[in-house]
């Protein structure tokens, strides 16, 4: 709940409310309150359908203040109530176990009874004193941190709260700050959300897995190709490269290299294309609808690689994400031993960007990559020896899922300097349920850059998406099972924390 926007239409200027919804989800608003006041039944139920599938759509929960029974009517995620309003424990009975329901409080005794009540979150403030009324601080900073340590449940801070003033949030322990006119009052609501959720971030650490909000409808959506092979289980390979790029609101397409009889046990068989196929997907693609961005994944062997670099070098293709793919996260191995000089020689001086895990690291790399400081090492070495962004992977690292992006001067604007690194961090989820991970990452990266984000912003928002998709929990076959490529389109029956 790190950014929790509270709509007011005091400030629309010609603009609709929908409109400013769907600019804060685009900017990183995390969870959409409808508030009105004076609005009538029928006003705030239109209100309420029209707001509900553009918050869905991006994986966000949306709740209606006060109105118990609209949010039941209109199949709302759930309501926000104050002291005065429906009570916590009646809004439930009526809504259901599966609604999200919040309370405002401002001392500890209402929290704690919150939480008794069955609240899922809780809202706490005023913590700025308003221009409507400067005097009036309700809830001090102490004040907050001593709710958010006596319950267990998350808590956003809410009243005045501006980009300048979120400091107050600071070492308190909230998951996040609720705002009104901060976004809502803003001339442009997308960069207001996107400063917030900065700094939100920045404080809070981390951030929650946020969904890259969908490119709006238009004649014309990017295209990513993804150049890999089938995975007839579709959790990795091709299928999960389609299944990514749908997911992201884009338009995919594939050069097929390889048909593998696969499950998540492993792979039993492997069938190649012939370069001379795989040559004509390409031109058949090019010739008719370019791609913004390409990923590419399993290239079998070096006649296979040759044919997909003169191929793309044919078509002066950019934005190419390079999954050096060799072994199946089940253990087998596919890539023939010979073609990794030909992956050497020929694709990777074509890419932007490879995205290497340890073991793949330490083959390109020629030593060990066992702990970070061999990541970063080889991730440097290789960002020199081919001119090219790297991202070491560190899924097979043994602590956190940390990963190290090394960028060379020609992506950092730096010349004269040397490659920079950065590190990219999220805990561990305790599962073995990891299949297509590497796929599903680059071509997310590859969406990233489709849509003209840059390489880190890109490579960030892809590891957020991939977080979303490993955290969903799905669990499917006997062995390391696939991941939740469509997690944010399920409907939020709980509050994210
Ligand atoms: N259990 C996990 N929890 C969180 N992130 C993970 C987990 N396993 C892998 N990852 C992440 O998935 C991505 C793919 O990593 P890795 O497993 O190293 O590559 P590959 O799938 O190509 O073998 C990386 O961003 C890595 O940090
Ligand atoms: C066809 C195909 N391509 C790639 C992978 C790698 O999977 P992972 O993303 O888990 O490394 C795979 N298992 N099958
Ligand atoms: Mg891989």
């Amino acid at each position: 709940m790190r950014l929790y926007a509270v709509t007011d239409r005091a400030w629309l200027n010609g603009r609709t409310l929908p409109e400013l919804v769907a600019d804060a989800i685009a900017g990183g608003a995390t969870f959409i309150q409808l508030r009105e006041k004076h609005a009538t039944h029928d006003e705030i139920v239109a209100l309420a359908r029209e707001l509900m599938p553009i918050c869905h759509a991006a994986g966000v929960p949306f709740v209606i203040d006060d109105e118990v029974e609209i949010a039941r009517e209109v199949g709302a995620d759930g309501v926000h109530v104050g002291q005065s309003d429906t009570a916590c424990a009646d809004a439930r009975r009526l809504l259901g176990d599966g609604a999200i329901i919040g309370v405002s409080v401002q001392t500890v005794e209402e929290a704690r009874a919150a939480q008794a009540a069955g609240a899922d979150y809780l809202g706490v403030g005023a913590l700025i004193p308003t221009p409507t009324k400067p005097d009036a601080v309700d809830v001090t900073s102490e004040e907050l941190a001593r709710i958010c340590r006596a319950v267990d449940i998350p808590v956003v801070g809410i009243g005045g709260l501006r980009v300048e003033t979120l400091d107050v949030l600071a070492n308190s322990g909230v998951d996040g700050a609720a705002v009104v006119s901060a976004l809502f009052a803003a001339d442009d609501a997308q960069a207001a959300a996107r400063s917030l959720r900065a700094r939100l971030d920045e404080m809070l650490g981390g951030g929650e897995s946020a969904f890259p909000a969908l490119p709006p409808a238009c004649a014309a959506l990017p295209a990513v190709l993804a150049i890999a092979g089938s995975d007839s289980s579709g959790g990795a390979g091709i299928q999960a490269d389609i299944k990514t790029v749908a997911a992201h609101g884009l338009f995919a397409e594939t050069a097929v290299t390889a048909l593998t009889a696969q499950n998540t046990m492993g792979v039993r068989n492997v069938l190649e294309a012939t370069p001379t196929f795989i040559a004509e997907q390409i031109d058949a693609i090019f010739e008719d609808i370019p791609p913004a961005a390409i990923k590419i994944g399993m290239c079998p062997s070096a006649p296979v690689i040759e044919a997909v670099a003169d191929a793309l070098t044919r078509w002066s293709a950019t934005n190419i994400v390079l999954d050096p793919v060799m072994v199946a996260t089940s253990g087998a191995r596919l890539i023939a031993e010979d073609a990794v000089h030909a992956l050497e020689d020929r694709l990777i001086p074509l890419a932007r960007l490879i995205t290497p895990n340890m073991p793949e690291a330490e083959v390109l790399a020629g030593f060990e990559v066992r702990d970070e400081k061999d990541q970063e090492r080889a991730a440097v070495a290789l960002a020199d020896r081919f001119g090219c962004a790297v991202l070491v992977k560190g899924g097979h690292g043994v602590h956190d899922a940390n990963d190290v992006l090394a960028l060379p001067p020609t992506e950092t604007a730096d010349v004269g300097a040397g490659v920079r690194t950065t590190w990219l961090r999220s805990p561990r989820v305790d599962t073995e349920n990891t299949h297509g991970t590497g796929c599903t990452l680059s071509s997310a990266i590859a969406c990233g850059l489709a849509r003209g984000l840059g390489l880190e912003e890109s490579v960030a928002a892809a590891k957020s998406y991939l977080m979303g998709a490993l955290e969903a929990g799905l669990n499917l076959g006997a062995g390391s099972g696939p991941i939740d490529h469509m997690w944010a389109y399920r409907p939020h029956q709980k509050v994210p924390v």
